[in-house]
């Protein structure tokens, strides 16, 4: 099996001309196949910026072409890329274990964020499937001692549950929530509720992964024995995250039960104590 490594490198040149909606480029596309670099000319087509609100039908135009060969048709090599606002500091897991020290008033502003980010999802009824430190972008890195505080994104829940094999589920326990594991074509909000309190378990001890190291047969142990994640020895802390990891999804806190919660936590004297150094636990 060949690591299939494709990297497109483009070179704007107007001369290529204006498709009717679309800005053209020449470009090379880069596969790396069995050690070998095979270069292919590509052009590149781009939806121009005031033409985005009809992006269903050039996707669906260059899927069709994609799907279907002829000697006289046009070769469209895929459309699978997306598109993201680079972050500048990358993911929050690799960051915190980067960092290992960072304060506990920026751990709870992170959560906070994360917070009403899932307090938005609820209002508007979508769950997002995938909340984990992985999937948290830190935009601004914050500097404690300059008083300027993180700033976070929620990246794309990347392929939709229902269509992962039952040992990539496996694999996300503690993230996704018992319920999922029997039925991930039927998410509900609830589901959400219990990734957050994985990943503030994760915030709170330094970016490390929850159950590492475990294999899947003790992962699904441990749900088919209602096991609960090592708590804090921030009793607060540690409340809201057994709130959130209820293995009944309906005792679940709400979004706006878990920012009143965190605001507490903000205020309590824990954070005072431990302003500087992270939580042992
Ligand atoms: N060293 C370093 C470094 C790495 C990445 C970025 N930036 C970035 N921008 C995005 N839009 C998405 C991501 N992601 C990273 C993991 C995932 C999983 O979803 N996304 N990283 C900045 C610095």
């Amino acid at each position: 099996v060949y690591s299939l490594y494709c990297m497109y490198n483009f070179c704007q040149s107007e001369s290529l001309g204006q498709g009717s909606f679309t800005r053209i480029f020449k470009g090379s596309k880069i596969d790396i196949r069995d050690g070998e670099r095979h270069v292919t000319d590509v052009l590149l087509k781009e939806l121009d910026a005031n033409h985005k609100n009809c992006w269903e039908s050039f996707f669906e135009a260059a899927s069709l072409m994609s799907q279907i060969s002829h000697k006289h048709l046009l070769l469209v090599y895929g459309i699978n890329v997306m598109v993201q606002e680079f972050i500048k500091c990358g993911a929050l897991d690799l960051f915190l274990k980067r960092e290992g020290s960072v304060s506990v008033s920026w751990k709870l502003d992170v959560a906070k964020q994360l917070a009403s980010a899932l307090n938005f999802l609820e209002e508007k009824n979508i769950t997002h499937g995938n909340i984990c430190a992985k999937n948290l972008l830190l935009a601004r890195e914050g500097d404690a001692s300059q008083g300027s505080s993180p700033f976070i994104k929620l990246s794309d829940p990347g392929i939709n549950l229902a269509m992962l094999g039952r040992d990539v589920l496996l694999d996300r326990i503690p993230w996704v929530a018992p319920e999922v594991l029997e039925a991930p074509e039927r998410l509900e909000l609830e589901c959400d509720k219990w990734s957050f309190g994985a990943t503030l378990w994760e915030l709170f001890n330094g970016g490390q992964a929850p159950l590492q190291g475990l294999d899947l047969e003790r992962k699904l142990q441990f749900y088919e024995t209602y096991k609960q994640l090592p708590s804090s020895e921030w009793t607060e802390l540690a409340d809201l995250i057994s709130q959130c990891m209820n293995y009944q999804p309906a005792f679940r806190p709400s979004c706006r039960s878990i920012i009143r919660q965190l605001n507490s936590l903000i205020t309590s004297d824990y954070v005072i104590l431990h302003a500087a150094e992270p939580l042992p636990d």
